[in-house]
């Protein structure tokens, strides 16, 4: 299907590391557009229009790891990880996914542990989608998944940004469907003058050798999400 996707930084080890070099970044990139900026105004806000940013948040073991290794696959691509074993993100990782076209969407992980969960709002700056994913099979957490949701909402820098919530691991039996996940997170009451929400069933555990269908379909939203805005 052609599509052009390229690794942009990965950078998952070491936290404090991590949300340093986040930071170092963001007055790099300030300082470089208001240089870029000098008698370009126009251009370089073009060009900061070619950029989007897709915020992925869930807790520990919610699969946003797997979620976006596979988004980020070329479509028909073989030989996608088999390796199940669980290896938590310390920090956070930053992929790039194109269709060829514009935008290009930059897809930030930050894992879910509640020692990284804390630098959450350090990333919420320029988020244009949030993706919150949620393990559907652990009825556990929920309580957790809802405070951490309600913080979120909470927060004006994710004021009015459309929310992606993922109903994940669907393979697994007595997982809650996307009715049932809108429902326990109480998602109805969010008013949709401040976000758009969208629940999608997902599962990025493959059965097969291809991406999951549902997988597929959470790239087309964020692309289609990103070229609209
Ligand atoms: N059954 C099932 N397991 C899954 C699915 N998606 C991911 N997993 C497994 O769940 C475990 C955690 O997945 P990760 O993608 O690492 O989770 P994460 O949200 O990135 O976790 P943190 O980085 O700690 O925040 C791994 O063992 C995955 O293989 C799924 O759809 N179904
Ligand atoms: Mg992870």
């Amino acid at each position: 299907m052609g599509f052009k996707l390229k690794a942009l930084v990965v950078v998952s080890s070491g936290l404090v590391l991590g949300v340093c070099t986040y930071a170092a970044y963001r007055t790099w990139k300030k300082r470089q557009n208001s240089a870029d900026d000098e008698g370009f105004e126009d251009v370089s806000k073009l060009e900061e229009s070619l950029e989007k940013k897709v915020l992925v948040l869930g807790l520990e073991g919610s699969g946003k790891s797997t979620l976006v290794s596979q988004i980020v696959k070329e479509v028909g691509q073989k030989s996608i990880a088999s390796n199940t074993l669980y290896k938590p993100t310390e920090g956070f990782n930053v992929t790039s996914l194109s269709d060829g076209g514009s935008p290009t969407v930059n897809i930030w992980e930050i894992g879910g542990k509640e020692s990284v969960r804390r630098y959450w709002p350090k990333f919420f700056q320029d988020t244009d989608i949030l993706v919150f994913v949620v393990d559907a099979s652990n009825n556990s957490n929920q309580s957790v998944v809802v405070s951490e949701i309600k913080s979120l909402l909470g927060d004006a820098r994710l004021a009015s940004v459309p929310i992606l919530v993922l109903a994940n691991k669907q393979d697994m039996v007595g997982a809650l469907n996307a009715e049932q996940i809108s429902n326990v997170l109480d998602l109805k009451s969010i008013p949709s003058r401040s976000h758009q929400v969208k629940v999608l069933e997902t599962q990025t555990r493959p059965e097969t050798n291809e991406i999951h269908q549902t997988v597929l379909e959470v790239r087309k939203v964020l692309l289609k999400l990103s070229s609209h805005m």
